[in-house]
């Protein structure tokens, strides 16, 4: 049955979702990467995609911006679509030294400074990591392609503009590779609802060089992401 924000019918959804933030680039991976892609959704704009891969059954579809939208599409995707696994597939700006534009950010875990909660327990602060099946596949597929990536945590923010760079700065210290704006609350909600999920980042900028990939690289420099991103949900 369709649900407010999904215009689908249970079995249109394949259970392994990727999820990018930006909707042109889920359209453009189901096109580029799927066999037989077809549309299963747009409210709103934001396309749902069903297609197989190597013949096994794959969907796509955009989470849209922060942690709020995020967690609407997960969600319903997960509690009414069948849904096992899904990847976060997105941009993220460097933190660390020596970073290079379009290198892969694996994310083992997930800071956040956001007052999405997700899943709580009272009197505990709940670590927001990813499937540990799901990153292994991921780890596995971007070393045998001999795929430029680092693993480690991230900080999913509900600021794009506004962080300090003294915050920036702490965080890097402590081995944070990039900052991104949904990882923590994906791990979060995965976990509440019994399923798996991981996020798989290229590196668009970096925050303390102040290089940028162009808004085209960023809409199209994604092949490397995608790949570990698909090994992760069949992994
Ligand atoms: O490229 P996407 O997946 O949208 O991810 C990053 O880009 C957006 C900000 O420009 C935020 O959604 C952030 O998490
Ligand atoms: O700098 C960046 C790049 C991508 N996503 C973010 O949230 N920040």
């Amino acid at each position: 049955m369709a649900t407010p924000h999904i215009s689908a019918e249970p079995g249109d959804f394949a259970p392994l979702v990727l999820m990018p933030g930006d909707p042109r680039r889920g359209r453009r991976i189901a096109q580029e990467f799927f066999d037989d892609p077809h549309l299963v959704s747009e409210v709103r704009s934001i396309e749902g995609w069903t297609g197989t891969v190597d013949g096994r059954p794959v969907s796509v579809i955009a989470s849209g911006m922060g942690q709020p939208s995020l967690s609407i599409y997960a969600t319903e995707l997960f509690r009414e679509f069948g849904v096992e696994r899904i990847v976060r597939v997105g941009t993220t700006g460097g933190l660390a030294e020596g970073q290079q534009l379009g290198e892969l950010v694996i994310a083992n875990a997930a800071h956040t400074d956001s007052a999405m909660p997700g899943l709580t327990l009272p009197g505990v602060t709940l670590s927001r990591v990813p499937s540990h099946r799901m990153l292994e596949a991921a780890v596995r597929e971007a070393r045998d392609r001999g795929l430029p990536h680092r693993v480690g945590p991230i900080i999913s923010s509900d600021t794009f503009y506004g962080s300090s760079m003294e915050k920036y700065r702490a965080l890097a210290a402590i081995g944070t590779l990039g900052v991104e704006m949904e990882a923590a609350t994906l791990f979060a909600i995965a976990a509440a609802e019994g399923k798996e999920a991981a996020a798989i980042l290229t590196v668009s900028d970096h925050i303390f060089t102040d290089e940028q990939q162009s808004s085209e690289d960023r809409e199209t420099g994604y092949g490397a992401m995608v790949r570990v991103g698909l090994a992760a949900l069949f992994g």
